[in-house]
């Protein structure tokens, strides 16, 4: 521990709170318009974990000054069901964003659901007309995490273009929509994840290495580049500690910059999705004034 270069680490919390400082003034100025902009999360069954992120969504929106609703629907409420409960909040114009906590039971499609909230309505991104708007280098409402770790680069001056970036994890929610938005700033791209023969051969030679699997410590510190700037969506909890997919205390002899977790990307999630509450919001006025 006594050898950690504590100035490698970068301060998620920090940056995230000046990003909710910055939703902060947005939502005011909305309110100064009569408007209040309103998140309404949609958690189905009981699931614990969800229920501590949807709770760390709704104390972020009592920061920013943001109006937050709860729908809970039981774990057994069919597919049609939640789609008719989504399609009541897409009509319901006092609802600014609708953020349906992932992961959903078995028996219900996701991608139908996401499907289903209106795209001005979305702050997760995850409706196919804002992922599309991604790829084309359109970037509206985007997937926050990565989001949120793009604006950790900004913030710590991560110079993304000419670089090799390295994605570990190809999920819809943290690969696809990172490796897209570096792409969009002129990285060189690689996309590994659970099919890679080799997974070390692309982590060194990351100058970027960006990794969201849920693998606990999957990143040693001999797969890591010299000077990198290391950035772990993951996270694991079980008896013994809270834990991202790379091994911090030793990758950080090799990273030049490490996001810590928790600390570290997470807190960004939130900040940013506060953000895009905001920005529904002032995306629905635009279309009212005309
Ligand atoms: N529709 C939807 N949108 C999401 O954005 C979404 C989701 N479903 N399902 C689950 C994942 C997970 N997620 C996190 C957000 C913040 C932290 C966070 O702030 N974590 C703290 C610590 C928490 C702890 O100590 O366990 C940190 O890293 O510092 C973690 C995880 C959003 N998700």
């Amino acid at each position: 521990m006594s050898d950690i270069d504590t100035s490698k680490i970068i301060d998620g919390k920090a940056v995230a709170a000046k990003v909710e400082a910055e939703a902060s003034a947005a939502a005011q100025k909305l309110k100064d318009n009569g408007i209040t902009p309103k998140l309404v999360t949609v958690l189905v069954g009981d699931n614990p974990a969800s229920q501590m992120y949807v709770r760390m969504k709704h104390k972020a929106c009592e920061r920013v000054g943001i109006a937050a609703e709860d729908c809970l629907p039981p774990a057994d409420i069919s597919e049609t069901e939640l789609l008719d409960l989504i399609h009541g909040l897409n009509e319901d114009d006092t609802v600014s964003s609708i953020l349906v906590q992932l992961p959903l039971p078995a028996h219900i499609n996701a991608q139908t659901i996401m499907n289903a909230i209106s795209p001005m309505k979305d702050p997760d991104g995850f409706h196919p007309f804002n992922m599309g708007n991604l790829m084309i280098n359109e970037e509206g409402l985007v997937p926050c995490t990565p989001k949120g770790i793009i604006r950790l680069m900004e913030e710590y001056n991560v110079e993304i273009k000419g670089k090799n970036a390295v994605v570990v994890g190809h999920s819809n929610i943290v690969g696809k929509p990172m490796a897209a938005m570096l792409l969009n700033r002129d990285a060189t791209v690689s996309v590994c994840h659970v099919f890679t023969k080799d997974l070390k051969l692309y982590t060194k030679e990351a100058d970027i290495l960006v990794v969201g699997t849920g693998v606990k410590h999957l990143i040693k510190e001999d797969m890591v580049k010299e000077g990198a700037a290391v950035f772990d969506a993951g996270i694991t909890t079980d008896s013994t500690g809270t834990y991202g997919d790379v091994d911090f205390e030793n990758v950080i002899r090799k990273a030049s910059l490490i996001t810590p977790v928790p600390g570290g990307v997470g807190p960004m999630t939130i900040a940013i999705l506060m953000m895009h509450v905001v920005k529904c919001a002032e995306m629905i006025a635009e279309t009212k004034n005309k």
